[in-house]
């Protein structure tokens, strides 16, 4: 564990950035009973800051003001709405910096990524600045010739989130910039270890000019209360949950007693797969990125690396070298490509993987234990001979651990790679036509990379089938998950 203490209001271009108080109906706010809970850097372990710990109570006056500020939000014209957001991604991307430094010091990824998240979660916000005015209804030629149809599409009303920590600008852009853009007020409830970048955010939604009550932001320790008042309070009708299948099964057991119309981005466990005649040094470096992006902390990172026979040997070597370059360390110091995993538990969870995997026959070619670094460092690790039985073939390990797979033919590759409950993205390395045909269709999953390794744009609908979740975020779907149908039948 590094000793240097992060003094993040001095790394800051503007301080003002780095809010501690929530920020309830257009009002900067402690908590009723002054509870704070500390953030820390975890790649330092000391203290960034005490933020306003709230309970339902409070959470609760959020969503009232929440209430309170919808109508006239919807009832601007989508011109005026866009302006707004149109401001506030000008404003994100001028804060650039400051917004990046506060991500890293509160999560842990190297700078260089950190700015390409906020970057990305602006991009939403300017995208659905630009969706906003292309909403559209629908007229119907009418059943009977007295009879004139026309589809009303109307904002949902008050819609609330729960986001994690891997992306704490992202998750929160990804989810208010649509929902704003439809004319929905909102409450976000930002993840315990990384609140500071949605604070912030919030920040600059103000100067945007966001009304008072349209967007609040609720941070607390107490997870399962707010997810309660999220779920049972009548005023909200729409939750949106990035987190894993665990606590989305929770919510959406929740949210049924309201019939509530609920966005999931759960859990991921992506099969990445090199075919034989794909180009092995580009699958090497779409591997790199679809690996150790964000230290392996994301849902759409490889999970399974499958490679087939021909190829394995080459691929492993390539794989090896690709690996032994990246520097472990310090999110803000230069020359980072890899920071500290974002918690213990994730540590053990690493661990636990590579000593199943280990304990049934795999092999350990590179990294294998916690960084001499100390604290939630940790070695990027590269195992060959993984197998179906071990336990990274169905859980997501969530840390730089790569597993090697090995295949003989293409239908055995891709019932490998769909042989999980998981289903939101996966990836594959061929150039064969036909083949890129037959497995791009074969695959059971949201979001399919073909010879590339990354696949996040705000442009393209991002989400999950089977128990990887509900519904699609960012390009022109996104926004529909935040809006309302209605028929009219007008009898003239
Ligand atoms: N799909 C994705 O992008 C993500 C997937 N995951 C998966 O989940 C695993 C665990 O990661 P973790 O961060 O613990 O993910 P969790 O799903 O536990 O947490 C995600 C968010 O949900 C909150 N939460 C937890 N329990 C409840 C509850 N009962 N009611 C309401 N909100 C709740 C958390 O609060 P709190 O801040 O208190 O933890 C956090 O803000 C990872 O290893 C990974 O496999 C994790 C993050 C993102
Ligand atoms: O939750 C995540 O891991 C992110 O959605 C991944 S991405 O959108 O940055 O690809």
């Amino acid at each position: 564990m590094l000793d240097t203490q992060t003094d993040l209001r001095a790394i800051l271009k503007d301080g003002s950035l780095l809010e501690t108080r929530a920020f309830i109906g257009g009002k900067w706010a402690d908590a009723d009973d002054g509870a704070t809970f500390e953030v820390t850097n975890p790649a330092r372990g000391d203290v960034l800051a005490k933020v306003a710990d709230l309970t339902r109570v409070e959470v609760a006056r959020a969503i009232a003001a929440a209430e309170g500020a919808q109508k006239d939000w919807a009832r601007r014209t989508a011109k005026d709405r866009a302006g707004i957001l149109r401001r506030w991604f000008d404003l994100m991307v001028e804060n650039v910096d400051d917004l990046a430094a506060i991500l890293t010091a509160e999560q842990g990824k190297p700078l260089p990524e950190a700015r390409a998240e906020v970057l990305y979660g602006a991009s939403f916000v300017e995208w659905f600045s630009e969706e906003a005015r292309r909403v559209y209804g629908d007229t119907i030629p009418g059943h009977q010739p007295d009879k004139r149809i026309t589809v009303l599409r109307q904002p949902i009303g008050v819609a609330a989130s729960i986001t994690p920590w891997n992306f704490p600008n992202a998750m929160i852009a990804r989810k208010v910039a649509p929902a704003l853009a439809a004319g929905c007020s909102f409450v976000a409830r930002p993840a315990t270890e990384t609140p500071l970048s949605a604070l912030a955010m919030a920040v600059l939604a103000e100067r945007a000019g966001v009304p008072a009550g349209v967007l609040s932001i609720v941070p607390s320790t107490h997870a399962s209360d707010i997810g309660k008042e999220f779920c049972e309070n009548p005023v909200v009708r729409k939750l949106t949950f990035t987190g894993s299948t665990e606590v989305g099964r929770i919510l959406l057991r929740q949210a049924a007693d309201q019939v509530m119309k609920c966005s999931m981005e759960l859990g991921g466990n992506a099969p990445f797969i090199v075919f034989d005649d794909a180009d092995i040094d580009a699958a090497v470096e779409g591997a790199m990125v679809c690996k150790f992006r964000n230290n392996g902390q994301t849902c759409v990172c490889a999970n399974r690396i499958y490679v087939q026979a021909g190829v394995y040997d080459a691929f492993a070597v390539k794989f090896e070298a690709a690996i032994k370059k990246l520097r472990v360390g310090d999110g803000l110091a230069e020359g980072t490509t890899t920071g500290p995993l974002i918690s213990g538990k994730a540590v053990q969870k690493v661990q636990a993987h590579i000593k199943d995997a280990l304990d049934k026959g795999a092999k350990l070619v590179v990294g294998g234990k916690p960084h001499d670094l100390g604290g939630t460092f940790f070695e990027p690790t590269l195992l060959t001979d993984v197998t179906p039985d071990m336990a990274v073939s169905q859980e997501e390990t969530f840390g730089p651990m790569a597993p090697l797979f090995r295949f003989e033919t293409e239908e055995e590759a891709v019932a490998l790679a769909n042989d999980t409950i998981f289903g939101l993205a996966a990836y594959f390395y061929a150039r064969d036509v036909s083949r890129v045909t037959r497995v791009q269709e074969a695959l059971e999953y949201g979001i399919v990379g073909v010879n590339t390794g990354i696949i996040s744009t705000e442009v393209a609908p991002f989400g999950g089938v089977k128990q990887s979740g509900l519904g699609r975020e960012g390009s022109k779907y996104g926004i529909e998950d935040f809006m309302e149908m209605k028929y009219v039948c007008l009898s003239v």
